[in-house]
């Protein structure tokens, strides 16, 4: 049986005001096992990014569990959850949240000099030319993110998602700020990195991108609605 990197099970989110309650999850449950490529996929409002959220430990669900790598971390304080994301989760957003006014290298070294495990500088290094070879851009790694394509900058943010060696890599809309031929090779790339082993949950409201992941669920009005097109592996919902 595959390594399980990630379980919920009957995860749900609940806003909360004086006036009103919104179920933005409802009872949510899924395992996203070592190697896997996820996609989620529904129409806005249907709760991709707060199950996106939650999954990267940027938000704690109302009730449910979830497991990370046999941790359960659905009840950590922030600082817990910051050290916890810090080690298991790299994120890819739209926009690549890169810092312009350091280099490329130095941007994807952030993570690991964050880390409350200091590593030596030597291994840093070795990290960090290790992930932009990942990615094809070791040739500008003296470079300024502004100085760089968008395709580049976002090369550069999965370098920099994987530096930490995540369990899990989290993506959220990476081709919404590029156009179509480079969101495309984006899309390329993350394909190359799931067939080298990184397992990758990705969200996307594009139907020829969700379809490229093994696995394809779809949320409606908070709830998985449909079954993933299911292979013979132990990708299970609503188990
Ligand atoms: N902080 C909040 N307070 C109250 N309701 C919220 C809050 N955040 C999200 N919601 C509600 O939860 C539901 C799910 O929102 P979410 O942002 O996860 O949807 P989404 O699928 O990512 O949408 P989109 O594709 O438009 O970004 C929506 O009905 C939204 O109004």
């Amino acid at each position: 049986m595959a390594d399980i990197k990630i379980k919920m099970e009957n995860i749900s989110k609940v806003f909360e005001t004086e006036e009103m309650e919104t179920y933005a999850l409802k009872n949510v449950s899924l395992v996203i096992s070592t190697g896997d490529y996820v996609s989620i996929s529904g129409p806005s409002g249907c709760g991709k990014s707060t199950l996106l959220s939650i999954l990267g430990l940027l938000d704690m669900p109302s009730r449910g569990e979830y497991i990370i790598e046999d941790m359960n971390v659905a009840n950590l304080s922030l600082d817990e959850a910051a050290e916890i994301r810090c080690k298991k989760i790299g994120f890819v957003f739209q926009s690549f949240n890169l810092i312009d006014d350091i280099s490329v290298f130095d941007n994807v070294a952030l993570p690991l000099r964050y880390r409350s495990d200091k590593l030596s500088v030597k291994e840093i290094e070795q990290r960090v030319k290790n992930c932009l070879d990942k990615v094809n851009m070791s040739h500008r790694i003296q470079h300024k993110p502004n100085q760089l394509s968008g395709g580049q900058q976002q090369r550069v943010a999965i370098a920099r998602a994987l530096v930490a060696d995540p369990a899990i890599l989290l993506v959220d809309e990476a081709t919404g700020n590029l156009d179509s031929t480079t969101g495309d090779q984006i899309m390329d790339l993350l394909d190359e990195l799931n067939r080298k082993g990184t397992t990758i949950c990705m969200v996307t409201h594009e139907s020829q991108y969700a379809c490229r992941a093994r696995t394809q669920l779809k949320l409606l009005d908070g709830e998985i609605s449909s079954t993933p097109i299911q292979q013979e592996s132990k990708h299970l919902l609503n188990a």
